[in-house]
């Protein structure tokens, strides 16, 4: 398979309107998601961020084709998402991967599913290991790997079929601070490779700055969105961006968004004047500061 260093993206066009999803349980409807609209662009990079709760893998999972809408719609290149689609891939905060095939034979199995020749996928594979630096992994089994690893792995299986969109849900959450940085590399070096659109669902305001375009804020649940932010940072980004004024003004705002909606999503229980009855020691700092 051969990868132009810079493709341009024509494809990969994401539109959700008016979204709504309620989830059917013994208790009633829940409604996760109300009245969503976001747009992700050819090539763009997009980030969901949220209180938790507040219905971001929802939205991602029904952009997957594994959820379908109580009512509105969800389209990619003007198609509507029916169920789940090789044109999508997925990578899960859970490593999914195969723990009785090896790394490239995990990376082919899509592939083979789609009736690729054995030599042709083989090829693939290694073409996007080595991109995602795990040509001398491909041998080993799942087990033999670290989170970074196991979660480069999935990118990659979830890249080899050559989706026009990746949606990834919180991928790097169970890696500790310093992989993280590495996969965010990692993630931001591919997705300029391919030129693919990429959704992606986060917790973490930094990594959702680093990495994105764009990001949409959505509300407590039921989530709708916020917000939508442009990040006007160059690219290539480094660590260094992080201490940038840029980036620490967009830090603040979208950490001031988010709080907000932290509380609502504590059902308003939590303010300043409960926390004094509760004696809860904020040693000086605000609880805006601190939540
Ligand atoms: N299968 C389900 N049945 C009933 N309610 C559900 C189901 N899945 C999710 N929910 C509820 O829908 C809401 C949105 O869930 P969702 O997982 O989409 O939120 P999230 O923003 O991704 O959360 P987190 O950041 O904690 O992962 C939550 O209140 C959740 O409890």
């Amino acid at each position: 398979m051969a990868i132009p260093a810079t493709a341009p993206a024509r494809t990969g066009l994401i539109e959700v309107s008016d979204f709504n999803l309620a989830y059917d349980t013994i208790d009633g409807a829940v409604i996760a998601v109300s009245d969503a609209d976001l747009v992700v662009n050819p090539g763009e990079f997009v980030s969901i961020i949220g209180p938790s709760g507040c219905g971001k893998s929802t939205l991602l999972n029904a952009v997957a084709g594994f959820l379908k809408p109580t009512s509105g719609i969800v389209t990619v290149d003007k198609e509507p998402v029916k169920g789940p689609s090789a044109d999508r891939g997925m990578v899960f905060q859970q490593y999914s991967l195969f723990p009785w095939k090896t790394v490239r034979e995990n990376v082919e199995f899509g592939l083979k599913m789609r009736g690729m020749g054995k030599s042709e996928r083989a090829v693939a594979a290694r073409t996007l290991l080595g991109l995602a630096g795990l040509s001398a992994f491909e041998d080993h089994y799942p087990d033999r790997l670290s989170g970074g690893m196991k979660q480069r792995v999935g990118i990659v299986r979830a890249l080899a079929t050559g989706p026009k969109v990746l949606l990834l849900d919180e991928p790097f959450g169970a890696l500790d601070a310093q992989t993280r940085v590495i996969m965010q590399q990692i993630l931001t070096n591919l997705w300029q490779r391919l030129g693919i659109s990429v959704l992606f669902v986060t917790h973490d305001i930094d990594e959702a700055i680093f990495l994105s375009d764009r990001i949409y804020v959505m509300t407590a649940r039921p989530g709708t969105i916020k917000a939508e932010v442009t990040v006007p940072l160059p690219r290539p980004r480094d660590a260094a961006l992080q201490l940038s004024p840029e980036f620490v003004q967009l830090r603040a705002d979208l950490g001031a968004l988010i709080r907000e909606e932290s509380l609502k999503a504590m059902g308003g229980e939590l303010n300043e004047d409960a926390l004094k009855g509760l004696a809860v020691n904020l040693n000086g700092a605000n609880l805006a500061e601190v939540v």
